[in-house]
């Protein structure tokens, strides 16, 4: 398999917490969901694979290039968007076509301008009379607009209503049909990502919990509801978390035709990303 992304062993220690050890690859044609509770490590974890920030161990290698050896070539190929707006309040989308299309040779300033128009975003307004999704839609019609080959995007979407988002959705699906394209992205609204992701990579702590394809995760988890008392018959290895509630507990099952064939009639629910994320976090190992 190709990946588009590859990384391997990353850390990077801060006062009070550290990315142990990440490794996780995104191949080529596909779309990566990057998932985990605020403060897991996401944005550190993609800063430090752009090298924004220091890495102390750990290889990044996209496109097929080692990062350290060839972060020229790598950042002509990819389009990056924060959550926060990166452009000067006093610039406008004209503006910052100039400016990149200096920096970057694949710049098509005809493209930018038709994501202008499907965005609805005014060539001349400058950016501070600009709202917050506005500014994120210009950030993502920049990181488009130089024609890059694999998109990483920090809670890109986070501050964009719904239909919006469908449309930026539907501009990342368009994207990936390009086999050789790839999605990096990380965001707290799990819906989305049950939309597109082939692929999740959980970090909790600082640490990858599971990096995985996401049909397999849903093909195989699934939950159950059932009295506390009733736990232990379930079996440590088929359970990955239960939380407790009112009624019981909730379980998360590791793979639901064992659990099915061991007890037959019993009614297991599907999994979403958001009710694996809980669990995880929430939840307790028996
Ligand atoms: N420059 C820094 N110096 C010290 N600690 C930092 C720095 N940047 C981030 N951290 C710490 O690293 C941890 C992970 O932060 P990070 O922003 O990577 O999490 P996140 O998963 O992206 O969270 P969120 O979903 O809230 O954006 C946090 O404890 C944060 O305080």
């Amino acid at each position: 398999m190709e990946y588009a992304i590859h990384v391997t062993n990353l850390c990077k220690a801060y006062q009070d917490f550290a990315l142990d050890n990440v490794s996780f690859a995104v191949p080529k044609g596909c779309i990566m969901g990057f998932i985990g509770e605020n403060g897991a490590g996401k944005s550190t974890m993609i800063k430090a694979m752009l090298n924004l920030v220091h890495r102390d161990a750990g290889k990044v290698e996209i496109l097929g290039m080692d990062l350290d050896s060839h972060e020229k070539e790598i950042k002509e190929r990819i389009g990056v968007v924060f959550d926060e707006c990166c452009f000067h309040d006093n610039l406008t989308p004209a503006d910052i076509s100039k400016i990149l299309g200096n920096i970057y040779q694949n710049w098509d300033g005809k493209l930018y301008q038709t994501y202008l128009v499907r965005f609805g975003l005014g060539e001349k307004k400058k950016i501070k009379e600009f709202s917050r999704g506005m500014k994120m839609k210009l950030g993502i019609a920049a990181a488009l607009a130089h024609n890059p080959d694999v998109l990483i995007l920090d809670e890109a979407t986070s501050g964009l209503d719904p239909i919006v988002r469908e449309e930026i959705l539907d501009i990342f699906l368009d994207f990936i049909q390009d086999e050789n394209h790839a999605v990096l992205i990380s965001s707290h609204i799990t819906s989305d990502l049950d939309k597109i992701a082939d692929y999740l990579t959980f970090i909790h702590h600082g640490r990858v919990v599971f990096s995985t394809g996401r049909d397999e995760l849903m093909d195989s988890m699934g939950v159950v509801k059932c009295g506390t008392e009733d736990l232990a018959g379930i079996g440590k290895d088929q359970v990955i978390r239960y939380r407790k509630n009112q009624f019981g507990c909730e379980v998360l099952i590791r793979d639901k035709r064992i659990f099915a064939a061991g007890h037959p009639g019993a009614v297991i629910d599907p999994v979403t990303t958001e009710s694996i994320m809980l669990f995880y976090s929430r939840g307790e190992e028996l």
